[in-house]
């Protein structure tokens, strides 16, 4: 089961409006999985559901043969997300792989004048591969209350995985949480106190250091029951995303540049082929024997050679543990209101 694999639209993002497809990380998956082994049952779970029916039909052009499904879900609604789970109890016995790809980040601005000092400095390279302290975002609050980067990125997934966890355990048979985080996942963007991130202006950076803590927190937890999540990091790839945070014409005119920087950094894997490769190399690997505190990166080389590369994650078990009670704890309160609010309407 895929969340977040659709982005098929327009450009402009207008839908149905062109014929130009635009795909995203999770798309490009589906095709690849598909691609390693077309008797998989695939299921898209999606916030859009035209978006969906046409990332399904767009799949089965090219695997006429694949068992594919769709399901709607909206990772920033908690009502929805408890419908998608009963929903997905109704329909599976067992889920094998969850692969957590949806995520947002809106309202992104670059910061001109970290990117020009950065330009000039050591760090380049390291800036180019993280985006570290580029990027700033403008948050918003859901209707459930919560920043709604926090929700679509982490909060949305980990009630998800929670109401299906019947599914996802069995001891004889083990299953994956697949993250799609970031290199732009950082620490000092990150904290307990603030772990929506409602202070400060970099939710996304923050969420992504979020889904690594999670990560490790829900491999101590769940690995017994034959449980296992892993964090990727896909790399810089050309998706609705990035093209949120500069306009195509201005990636286009820079692209030249970005095919030089990829001489001296394999993190620019630039296509949604390329950045899904640790996504598939995941797929193919046996979850009790990988560490839980790598996280896998797509890489790409000067040449487009694709391969995977393993960096350990700058945290401490002990902060992943507390990030996870207080997930527990936020869990308990939301799903309360929620149903309070639920019979108030009824
Ligand atoms: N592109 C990049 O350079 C990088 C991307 N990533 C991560 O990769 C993942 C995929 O992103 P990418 O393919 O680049 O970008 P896209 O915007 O193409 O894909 C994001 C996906 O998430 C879905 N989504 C967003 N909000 C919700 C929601 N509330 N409920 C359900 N689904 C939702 C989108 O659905 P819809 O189709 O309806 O918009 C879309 O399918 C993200 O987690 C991103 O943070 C990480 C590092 C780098
Ligand atoms: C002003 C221009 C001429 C050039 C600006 C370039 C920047 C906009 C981009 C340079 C590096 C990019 C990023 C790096 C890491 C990505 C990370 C892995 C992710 O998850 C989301 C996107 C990135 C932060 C991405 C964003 C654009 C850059 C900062």
């Amino acid at each position: 089961m895929i969340d977040g694999p659709s982005s098929l639209q327009s450009p402009q993002g207008h839908h149905n409006s062109s014929p130009k497809v635009r795909r995203g990380i999770g798309l490009a998956l589906c095709e690849r999985l598909l691609t390693e082994d077309d008797q998989i049952h695939l299921c898209l779970a999606c916030r859009n559901m035209q978006r969906a029916k046409a990332a399904r039909i767009s799949l089965l052009s090219l695997h006429p043969a694949a068992d594919i499904s769709i399901l709607q879900v909206n990772l920033g609604s908690l009502k929805s997300v408890c419908q998608a789970a009963t929903e997905v109890k109704q329909r599976y016995r067992q889920v094998d792989f969850l692969y957590l790809n949806a995520g947002i980040m809106p309202n992104p601005c670059i910061n001109l004048k970290v990117f020009l000092s950065g330009l000039f400095s050591r760090k380049v390279i390291h800036m180019f591969t993280t985006g570290e302290g580029l990027l700033t975002q403008k948050d918003q609050i859901t209707d459930d209350g919560l920043q709604e980067v926090f929700e679509t990125n982490v909060f949305g997934h980990f009630v998800l995985i929670r109401a299906i966890e019947p599914l996802l355990c069995h001891v004889d048979s083990p299953s994956q949480l697949i993250w799609t985080s970031s290199s732009n996942a950082r620490k000092s963007a990150f904290s307990l106190l603030d772990y929506q991130h409602i202070q400060g202006q970099e939710s996304y950076s923050s969420s992504k250091y979020a889904t690594d803590l999670l990560s490790v927190a829900l491999n101590r937890h769940f690995n017994q029951q034959g449980l296992y999540s892993s964090v990727v990091c896909p790399g810089l790839v050309m998706t609705n995303l990035t093209y949120g945070i500069m306009p195509s014409l201005l990636w286009m005119f820079i692209m030249p540049i970005m095919w030089l920087i990829r001489i001296f950094t394999n993190s620019f894997t630039i296509t949604p082929y390329n950045g899904a490769e640790a996504l598939l190399w995941l797929f193919r690997q046996k979850p009790e024997l990988l560490d839980p505190l790598l996280k896998y990166h797509s890489c790409t080389s000067g040449l487009g050679n694709n391969y995977v590369e393993s960096r350990k994650m700058n945290l401490e078990e002990e902060s992943s543990e507390l990030f996870y009670q207080k997930l527990l704890e936020l869990e308990k309160q939301t799903l309360k209101k929620l149903s309070e609010s639920e019979e108030e309407y009824k």
